[in-house]
């Protein structure tokens, strides 16, 4: 049978979506299941393993029935991802020890601490390109060998096995043959060394890791292994790329050249410029991280990583109950001309470039007696783009490179709102391509480039442009409100630590104290 359809996996933060792109670079079908989301204190955000993978193979499943596609029309499947999402799990029975815990989660933000108080920061920023932070795997994955019972040891005796959640993916579809995972996601667990593409032993010393538990890591364009029958009713479709949602959205962009940026606004909100073949130290808050391996090269890419973006409209839809759908955002904050001076910082898992607070937390400032939702609803969907600004000047003043235009793409760019006042906020246009799932389109160019589905020059002429929203703020209108974004900031930074409570006691009631 033809093949005609690549296949690909992206298993985001709130949902897994399955997505059958044609010859051509354009969806064909499209299949999609939200799943849940646990918070069992503050600061915890958790998956259950098994819906990750039951919620992604349903999908994928779901998207051929639909389509009327065979399993054997597909010439390959492209894995992407949520990163630094950390799972456990167990080498013989395949049932994860714990369930996974969520980049978004604080609970490791001691352990970072302990690792800055041991001098390590420059170390870490050196070798894995990565600020210490508790985003990142290492520390998830310690925290699980130190709270279950017996798993370190367990670990060292190779029954354990660790991986993100591509590396989870992979393992089912091929039924426990396949331990793998890519530069991409490898380099985000701040334990992979991105000079040397080995995982770093004083970091697994450091935190006291068991190597035995760790994939292979390979490029992210090649045949790692092919799905088990019992998973596409007897076929054996070739698993052939993997790259973590963001480097695969650069990807999927088309930004192949050194300089080239695009911005994703899912869950959180992720801009990532190409750097080619030399990793770019950042001394504005950036990571340093891969952005593909492909061909025998490695290419690196600065990114900068903002938490909470679109996660900030789901906790207006079902947090405050605001709305029915996030889409519905954009009417409500088109019923007010402006915010009235309301500010919201969406600092739930604290803060990420440039600022990199564990420690920060929401907050809703300049609120009146006249706010009203719309308000609330106007300011959230400007913070989106007020982190993003955040994001490109320390970007711009990292590479020295000014940009013309910023490509934009994931859930969120669907709000003109949003990316009318982008372009303002930033005073460039923004570009919004007619493929906006970038992520998924990324994953696939990789998988179909390793079976010789597509060539790199067919890709190339792909990435349409649907629309381009033009600046239309004057510049000081644009300078006054980004100073208020700045105010509010810095006020919701620390709130969470507990000597900041200290402070408060201290100070409170100075009346009684005289
Ligand atoms: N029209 C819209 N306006 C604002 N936000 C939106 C809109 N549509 C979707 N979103 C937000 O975009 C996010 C979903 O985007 P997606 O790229 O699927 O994210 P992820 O891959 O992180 O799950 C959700 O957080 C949702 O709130
Ligand atoms: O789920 P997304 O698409 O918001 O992406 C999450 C990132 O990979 C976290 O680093």
């Amino acid at each position: 049978m033809a093949k005609s359809y690549v296949l690909a996996f992206d298993q985001g933060t709130t949902s897994s979506r399955a997505i059958l792109f044609d010859r051509a670079g354009r969806i064909h079908s499209v299949a999609q299941k939200e799943f849940q989301q646990f918070y069992p204190k503050p600061g915890f955000v958790e998956h259950d393993p098994m819906e990750i993978w039951g919620s992604q193979s349903g999908v994928s499943r779901e998207v051929l029935e639909r389509a009327g596609v065979s399993p054997d029309e597909v010439a390959a499947i492209g894995i992407t991802n949520q990163r630094e999402t950390t799972l456990v799990w167990d080498k013989e029975t395949g049932k994860p020890v714990y369930n996974a815990i969520v980049w978004q989660d604080r609970r490791t933000a001691a352990i970072c601490d302990d690792l800055k108080a041991q001098g390590l920061t420059d170390y870490i920023r050196e070798t894995t390109g990565l600020v210490i932070d508790a985003y990142f795997s290492g520390t998830k994955l310690k925290w699980i060998l130190d709270h279950v019972e017996g798993a370190r040891e367990r670990a060292q005796r190779g029954e354990l096995l660790f991986g993100t959640v591509d590396t989870w993916l992979v393992w089912n579809l091929t039924r426990g043959k396949v331990h793998v995972t890519d530069y991409t996601n490898a380099s985000r667990t701040m334990m992979f060394n991105i000079h040397t593409l080995d995982w770093d032993d004083r970091m697994l010393e450091i935190l006291d890791i068991p190597r035995a538990m760790l994939p292979d890591v390979r490029p992210s364009s090649e045949v790692y292994g092919h799905t088990d029958e019992r998973t596409f009713g007897g076929a054996r479709i070739p698993i052939a790329g993997i790259a973590g949602d963001q480097q695969a959205a650069l990807f999927g962009q088309t930004c192949f050249e050194p300089g080239m940026v695009k911005n994703t606004y899912g869950t959180g909100c992720f801009m990532l410029m190409n750097t080619g073949e030399t990793p770019v130290a950042s001394p504005n808050g950036l990571l340093t991280t891969i952005a593909w391996g492909l061909n025998g090269k490695v290419t690196y890419a600065l990114e900068g990583s903002v938490f909470i973006a679109g996660a900030a409209i789901q906790w207006l839809r079902d947090g405050l109950r605001f709305f029915d759908a996030a889409p519905d955002s954009e009417y409500f904050a088109g019923k007010v001309g402006d915010t009235e001076g309301v500010y919201v910082v969406p600092a739930f898992a604290g803060l990420g470039a440039p600022y990199w607070d564990m420690y920060a937390r929401g907050a809703i400032f300049g609120l009146t007696r006249g706010t009203r939702k719309e308000h609330i609803t106007r300011a959230t969907l400007e913070s989106l783009a007020y982190q993003t600004k955040d994001i490109l000047d320390a970007m711009q003043a990292d590479s020295g490179i000014h940009l013309k235009s910023l490509r934009v793409d994931g859930g969120a760019v669907a709000n003109n709102l949003l990316m009318q006042f982008q372009a303002d906020i930033l005073g460039v246009p923004v570009e919004r391509p007619l493929v906006t799932e970038s992520t998924a389109l990324g994953a696939a160019y990789l998988a179909g480039l390793a079976v010789g589905f597509w060539t790199m020059d067919e890709i190339a002429q792909n990435g349409e442009i649907e629309r381009k929203f033009e600046p239309e703020m004057d510049e000081q209108a644009r300078h006054d409100l980004y100073r208020g974004w700045q105010k509010a900031v810095k006020r919701t930074m620390g709130w969470a630590r507990e000597d900041e409570d200290e402070k408060v006691s201290t100070t409170r009631n100075p009346v009684a104290q005289v």
